[in-house]
């Protein structure tokens, strides 16, 4: 049930989130449709991360139900939950490397989710399909990098090591946690236009991509839609070419 036009690929109904005493999130109604680009903003803390984090599973909600791809991660045994995760990638800013081994093992991760168990354990020693690998590095501009030890790369290199590996997991759902609020804006750019390639299919097949930013005039340019969150509320759901400064105005005042 998940064709194009079909059941959304997110859905959150009367979702709500505490942590201890405190609401991170509460009373969020939201379905994302496949294809769309959805820019989240707010202040810290207003709940973007948290957001994500349901949105890949990794977090359950205190009330309410959360569907991904048609399904409810909380209904799920381990193996399922698996399956289901690897359909759906994650770039957070910590980018989660391993720095001491070499920038193909590091790519080559983003399909363990999908291989067997004996042929993921093969792969960890020597990656299987290396033409893959390479062609993902090649698209990030890293061709070179592919037997670099991790560690020996700069920042920016590492953060497109990420998206290799990401290119290479092919998600259905891709989800970026501020992937760029440490960038200068030409790297800012570059990063969202890769990430939104993710998938690299347009039309029924695109991959749907939420990404948290401190930047409208990157939610304008690279996003179908904006939503702003406030003290763990929608403060508002419009089209990303309709983002105005009232809207943010609003976002962005101090309590
Ligand atoms: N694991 C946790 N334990 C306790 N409190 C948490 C946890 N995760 C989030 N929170 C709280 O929930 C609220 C929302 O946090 P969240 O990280 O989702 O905000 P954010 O919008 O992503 O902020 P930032 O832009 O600073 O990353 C905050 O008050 C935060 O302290």
């Amino acid at each position: 049930m998940n064709e194009a036009g079909a059941a959304p690929v997110v859905r959150l109904t009367g979702v709500s989130r505490r942590f201890g005493d405190r609401a991170a999130l509460a009373g969020i109604d939201l379905d994302v449709h496949r294809g769309e680009r959805v820019a989240l903003l707010g202040s810290s803390g207003a709940g973007k991360s948290t957001l994500l984090s349901l949105l890949n599973g990794s977090v359950r909600p205190s009330e309410g139900t959360v569907e991904l791809l048609g399904q409810r991660p909380d209904q799920l045994g381990p193996r399922p939950l698996r399956r289901l995760r690897a359909r759906i990638g994650t770039v957070h800013q910590r980018l989660d490397l391993v720095e001491q081994v070499r920038v193909a093992h590091n790519v080559n991760a983003g399909r363990l989710g999908r291989m067997s168990t004996p042929t993921a354990l093969r792969s960890l020693v020597w990656p299987v399909g290396m033409s893959e690998v390479r062609a993902v590095l090649e698209q990030v501009g890293l061709g070179w990098a592919v037997h670099e030890r991790t560690e020996r790369l700069s920042g920016g290199e590492r953060q497109r090591v990420a998206i290799a590996r990401l290119l290479l997991q092919r998600p259905e759902l891709v989800l970026a946690d501020e992937p760029v609020s440490s960038l200068d804006p030409a790297r800012a750019a570059e990063i969202l236009r890769l990430l939104t390639q993710v998938g690299g299919a347009t039309g029924a097949d695109a991959p749907t991509f939420v990404v948290s930013l401190h930047q409208p005039a990157l939610a304008r340019e690279h996003c179908t839609r904006a939503i702003g969150l406030r003290e763990g509320r929608v403060a508002f759901d419009v089209a990303a070419a309709d983002l105005a400064d009232h809207h943010l105005e609003d976002l962005y005042v101090l309590t």
